[in-house]
């Protein structure tokens, strides 16, 4: 099955990119081979793979029987403790450090998965969805971060959301 057919893109360094369309169209696919994850079956990609990338996949991918402590210690083994606070605190997780993973809801889990992305040492950031299970006030609160945190970093984000694409987006990228 073909997904991506004759499929041209040139991003600039430091860029937000938001990847729209409908549900099966191929963003998750998109973002796999520009991370190396899926090697294309033709077409060529410069740029990505000397890069330092980080990213958030459609499932969290966190040790759900470790603390959030030792998950977010995963991307940055240096971080003291304060800074892994203050990242928490600007996600609306405060004192939730010691926790282990598995007692958090699911936007909880997100949001861990978030930070552990931007708290990881990169030049690329990849986000498949990273808002899922957040309600209205939250996910702005996480954007905002996001847009704070990423500055200067050149960002993939594949997004349902035309109001996350409206508030963080340089360029979109709507696949059919
Ligand atoms: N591992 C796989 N093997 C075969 N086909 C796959 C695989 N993963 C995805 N596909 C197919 O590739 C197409 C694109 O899927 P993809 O997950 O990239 O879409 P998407 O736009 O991210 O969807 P969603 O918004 O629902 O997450 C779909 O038709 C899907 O069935």
């Amino acid at each position: 099955m073909t997904v991506l057919d004759r499929f041209r893109l040139s991003v600039p360094a430091g860029s937000r990119v938001c990847v729209m369309g409908p549900s099966g169209c191929g963003k998750t696919t998109l973002l796999r081979v520009m991370m190396g994850l899926l090697p294309p079956d033709s077409g060529r990609l410069s740029g990505f793979a000397e890069r330092k990338k980080s990213a958030v996949f459609q499932e969290n991918r966190l040790c759900e029987n470790l603390s959030v402590r030792a998950n977010l210690r995963l991307s940055a083994p240096r971080a003291e403790d304060r800074t892994l606070e203050a990242v928490l605190a600007s996600l609306g997780l405060k004192g939730f450090l010691r926790r282990p993973v598995r007692t958090l809801s699911g936007g909880m889990q997100r949001r861990i998965a978030l930070a552990r992305a931007l708290l990881a040492d990169y030049e690329l950031l990849f986000l498949d969805e990273p808002f899922t299970g957040l309600d209205g006030e939250t996910r702005r609160q996480a954007e905002d971060f996001l847009r704070e945190q990423s500055r200067g970093k050149t960002v993939f984000l594949a997004t349902h959301s035309e109001e996350t694409a409206r508030v963080l987006a340089d360029q979109i990228i709507l696949l059919a």
